[in-house]
């Protein structure tokens, strides 16, 4: 070939500080660039020998190596794959792949943010030059009488080609690295890089240091062609051995060069068939990837080929917390060409909770996030993915239940978040979130609202009401004709509506939980911060359930059956005693109701409506950010006093009397202890309550 001198066809002559500057943030992605080039490569010559056009040399070894050398600065990549003729060179070098990165850069420089292209891919071999002044292409393409081609560029816009010695078919291209990244031909430099883009490429990846003196021996028995033998040892004769025994050979020694170590997995378990991977596999596989000495509690290995290719493990790690601290990542690949880690664009995002690896080789990659984010195949396979995960849960809930309430713990605070972010995940997993119940039992929300389907005053029908020993109280009974003038049609319609009562906490709400454990009710346990939420998702979806806090209203189950006259009478009280604990507790907001409760043994008992109270907790987010609570303190609080007991009898006895002086210390003390059963006082109002108590108890000595 006659020497050529020529032009790069681009259009700018400032191309090589544009591409230097512009992947600034991450420029060690050129490894991955031309490394994956040469699996190309490779993957074309093997393609050609199948299709008979060509035959691989016998012991043909596919392989990629990168040799680094810290003295002369430079890097190598060497590969076996189809290599290049000069007409090539030309074509895909010179022409093609500069106009591309010409375009490529035309097309994004104004994007500021450098992670607004996920893939860098379209930019391949030119990414070279954001580490090297000076680029050498030497190549032997796989044709017969193919010449060997030497190429040449030192990141101007000119180049050099002329007729190269390279004389294995492949390719090598050696970087002369910048002053500025001679970190790249680090040993340990390039090997982090490797590992962080390679670790699964499709072709043994060898990583070396040249001339380097590291040696290695081995049995001679062991030698393999390539090794480079640099001395032969041979053993020392056995002095010692017996007469009539054989003298035992030590075998001949090697010193090799040291042997270069294989960078990578080149079938890594997604690629496999789910039916040959092993328990073991998995989690070793999650183990070496994530670095999580931890064992996941389960996975889902996707593997899809129609209408799309996807492959991939998504494993649910161990996370029994709330789900702010929960950090996941899904490492997305393209051909087993590591792409970038939690590509949300691709990936839903309540599953970077989770860790896992997406292979999909359809990708578009070489387009911006926002182009990524509108693309309908893209929603596709987010789409898939997110079913795939739903299947997976409720399928393990259907049919093997035991398993599926061992983890539900750990996963629960995914699955909501998923159920918050994803509707159509959210659709699939109604019937298969679980509630613990006041016995620790777990229920789906059908098993919840079955149960709630029993009225409880009919499931109770001839029962007592008991107290918190368990033993039967004394509980009204009324008149069945006189109480069934108030169930009217109203009651009918409110029926529709299916509550599910919660407690949030056990330890705090332990009296109405007694309650409703004596009432034979029941609630599921709601703790976590994202359970509101959550609850209010639920409703809003499910037309006809509400979630009601067990402390947030006295159902009618607590209450013993009145006639209308009772009641009545019990309104008329209600007024009056609210008027006398305002004026006790100088507190105006405060509702007092006055009823008739089955359990003698309650005086008093603080409800907070459900929509008081949810609305104060999202005030309390509000005040963290700055925001004054005072205004919201107190709303929606009921004292609901009951008259079957003495104390309350006593209060209504002397409502009138102005000089009891019991009456206001009685009032108050009924109000702090229902307060005490819903969670502890503040300072000032706790301070009171001794001072009260010990008051109480020495007008008992006297
Ligand atoms: N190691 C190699 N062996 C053989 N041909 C190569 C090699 N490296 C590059 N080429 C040729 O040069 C062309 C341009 O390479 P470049 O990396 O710029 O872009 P690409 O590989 O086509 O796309 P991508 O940017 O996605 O990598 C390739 O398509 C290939 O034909």
């Amino acid at each position: 070939m006659a020497e050529k001198h020529g032009s790069l066809s681009i259009n700018s002559e400032n191309i090589f500080p544009i591409i230097k500057k512009w992947l600034y943030s991450d420029h060690d992605i050129f490894y991955r660039e031309l490394i994956s080039n040469g699996c190309d490569a490779i993957t074309k010559l093997k393609k050609l020998d199948v299709m008979g056009e060509y035959s691989l040399p016998d012991g043909y070894k596919p392989e990629i190596q990168v040799i680094v050398n810290p003295e002369e600065k430079t890097l190598k990549f060497i590969d076996n794959g189809i290599g290049m003729t000069a007409d090539e060179v030309e074509e895909y070098i010179n022409q093609i792949a500069f106009s591309g990165a010409t375009d490529f850069i035309e097309k994004y420089k104004d994007k500021s943010d450098d992670n607004q292209i996920i893939g860098h891919f379209g930019l391949g071999f030119y990414s070279a030059f954001m580490v090297a002044d000076e680029v050498h292409i030497d190549t032997l393409s796989y044709k017969e009488g193919a010449a060997p081609v030497h190429w040449e560029c030192d990141g101007g816009t000119e180049f050099e080609m002329e007729d190269g010695t390279w004389d294995k078919v492949g390719t090598q291209i050696t970087l002369f690295l910048n002053e500025d990244c001679l970190q790249f031909c680090n040993e340990y430099k390039a090997q982090e890089v490797v590992k962080k883009y390679c670790s699964f490429m499709p072709v043994e990846i060898f990583l070396s240091r040249e001339n380097t003196p590291e040696t290695q021996t081995i049995d001679e028995a062991e030698k393999l062609d390539t090794d480079e033998v640099l001395e032969t040892i041979q053993p020392e004769k056995k002095e010692d051995a017996k007469e009539g025994e054989e003298a035992q050979e030590k075998p001949v020694r090697l010193k090799i060069k040291k042997r270069p170590v294989v960078m990578n997995d080149i079938h890594p378990l997604w690629t496999k068939n789910p039916s040959e991977c092993t328990k073991d596999d998995y989690i070793e596989f999650y183990r070496k990837v994530f670095q999580d000495y931890k064992e996941p509690l389960f996975w889902i290995h996707l593997n899809m080929d129609y209408p799309f290719n996807l492959k991939g493990i998504l494993y649910f790690p161990k996370i029994n917390m709330e789900y702010e601290s929960i950090e996941g990542t899904i490492k997305l690949y393209n051909n087993q060409v590591f792409i970038a880690d939690n590509i949300k664009e691709v990936i839903p995002e309540f599953l970077m909770l989770l860790k896992g690896v997406i292979d999909c080789p359809d990708l578009p990659l070489n387009v911006s996030r926002s182009a990524l984010q509108n693309d309908g195949f893209v929603k596709k396979i987010s789409d898939y993915i997110t079913k795939k995960v739903a299947d997976k849960l409720s399928g393990m809930c259907k049919t093997d239940r035991e398993e599926y309430e061992k983890y539900w713990d750990d996963i629960s605070p995914f699955v909501k978040f998923g159920c918050l972010k994803d509707d159509k995940f959210c659709e699939k997993m109604t019937d298969y979130i679980l509630f613990k119940n006041l016995d620790g039992k777990y229920m789906t929300l059908p098993d919840c609202l079955e149960v709630n389907k029993v009225d409880p005053d009919e499931k109770e029908e001839g029962d007592s009401a008991v107290d918190e020993n368990g033993e039967k109280v004394e509980a009204e009974v009324v008149d069945e004709a006189a109480a069934g003038e108030e169930a009217g049609e109203g009651a009918e319609e409110e029926k529709k509506e299916k509550t599910i009562y919660y407690a949030t906490d056990l330890k705090v709400q332990s009296q109405y939980v007694n309650m409703f454990k004596q009432a034979k009710m029941d609630a599921v346990v709601l703790p976590d911060q994202i359970d509101q939420p959550f609850i209010n998702q639920l409703e809003m979806k499910n037309e006809g359930i509400k979630f009601q806090r067990i402390d947030a209203d006295l159902t009618d189950t607590f209450k013993a059956k009145t006639s209308k006259k009772t009641q009545e009478e019990l309104n008329a009280q209600s007024e009056e005693l609210q008027k006398l604990v305002r004026k006790a507790l100088k507190n105006d907001k405060l509702t007092v109701k006055v009823e008739k409760l089955k359990n003698k043994k309650v005086s008093s008992v603080l409800t907070i409506s459900e929509e008081s109270r949810r609305m104060q907790d999202m005030m309390k987010m509000y005040a963290m950010n700055g925001m004054d609570m005072g205004m919201f303190g107190g709303e929606g609080e009921t004292l609901v006093l009951n008259v079957s007991h003495p104390l309350v009898e006593y209060v209504i006895a002397h409502k009138d009397d102005k000089d009891n002086k019991n009456e206001a210390l009685i009032c108050e003390q009924l109000y702090d202890l229902a307060k005490l059963q819903q969670g502890p006082l503040d300072a000032e109002a706790m301070t009171k309550f001794v001072n009260r108590s010990n008051d109480i108890m020495v007008a008992l000595t006297k």
